[in-house]
């Protein structure tokens, strides 16, 4: 399993929509950017590139704690009711103990044993994407081909145009949009504290060319300082680790080094047989 939608949470579809009234360009001159907010603009071409990367952009921000959300968040947003998103972190951090207690029971573990693995000091950032329409979806996707490198993603998209693709059985398949519905990730980390069981899901985005569409994804990713690696439990004589333990800074270095490439990062933490 590595893609899922969940639907079951009392979490008012309202709050997210609430969050992505603005394109994040739009934003440009309100931002103090920093190491926890920034913002990308992969449609817009640099000097020396022909070509467009992709098509849309980001807004990235922690969405907990509420403190840093509410100190970092640019004041425009505060002023037409950003606080939406301290009230949809809440939601989201109840989902994601759930379902991060739920694979730990499907794991055969005790249920606290993935959210004590990914540690006491994880990190909780949000994107906010924003496909705007695109002349020639052919040319370009809005989001290239990834996995998560985080250990949980949980996704709201907004309704009505479809964009969303993950690899089922070596195909393409749409993820459409359901009202009120959460499309959840598996994050590499979860991959290799899974010893494989549970895979990171391939996914991208496409574009569309009359409508713009919006999505808004939250990580639940481990502190720099965190080791991850398989847990002991599931690996038996049959199913000895594949994966070697890392600090997760060693994740990121390595992730930071294949910039610009399509990533194998999680690879390169491999056992050989
Ligand atoms: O926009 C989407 O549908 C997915 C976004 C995503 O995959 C990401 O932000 O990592
Ligand atoms: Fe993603």
């Amino acid at each position: 399993m590595a893609s899922f939608r969940s639907s079951t949470m009392a979490l008012p579809g309202n709050y997210a929509t609430k969050c992505w009234p603005f394109s994040p360009l739009s934003l440009n001159s309100h931002i103090e950017k920093g190491q926890k907010v920034r913002l990308f603009k992969n449609y817009v071409k640099s000097d020396g590139q022909n070509q467009v990367s992709m098509w849309s952009e980001s807004f990235a921000h922690p969405w907990r704690p509420l403190d840093d959300i509410l100190h970092l968040c640019p004041k425009i947003l505060l002023n037409t009711g950003y606080e939406v998103v301290a009230e949809y972190g809440k939601e989201i951090y109840v989902l994601m103990k759930r379902l991060l207690s739920l694979i730990s029971l499907g794991l055969g573990l005790e249920t606290d044993c993935l959210e004590t693995k990914i540690g006491e000091k994880p990190k909780f950032q949000a994107q906010g994407n924003y496909y705007p329409p695109c002349p020639d979806p052919e040319l370009t996707l809005g989001l290239n081909v990834h996995t998560d490198m985080c250990a949980l993603t949980i996704v709201r998209q907004s309704e009505g145009v479809s964009g969303l693709q993950v690899i089922k059985d070596g195909n393409w398949v749409q993820v459409e949009p359901i009202p009120d519905a959460f499309v959840i990730n598996i994050g590499d980390q979860i991959q290799v504290l899974s010893n494989g069981r549970f895979k990171s899901v391939h996914h991208r985005d496409v574009t569309n060319e009359t409508r713009f569409r919006v999505s808004l994804a939250t990580f639940y990713t481990p502190g720099k300082d965190t080791v991850i690696g398989p847990i002991r439990d599931p690996i038996d004589e049959q199913h000895p680790p594949i994966y070697r333990d890392y600090h997760f800074s060693e994740f990121l270095e390595e992730f930071f080094k294949q910039e610009g490439t399509r990533r194998m990062v999680k690879e390169t933490f491999e056992l050989k047989a």
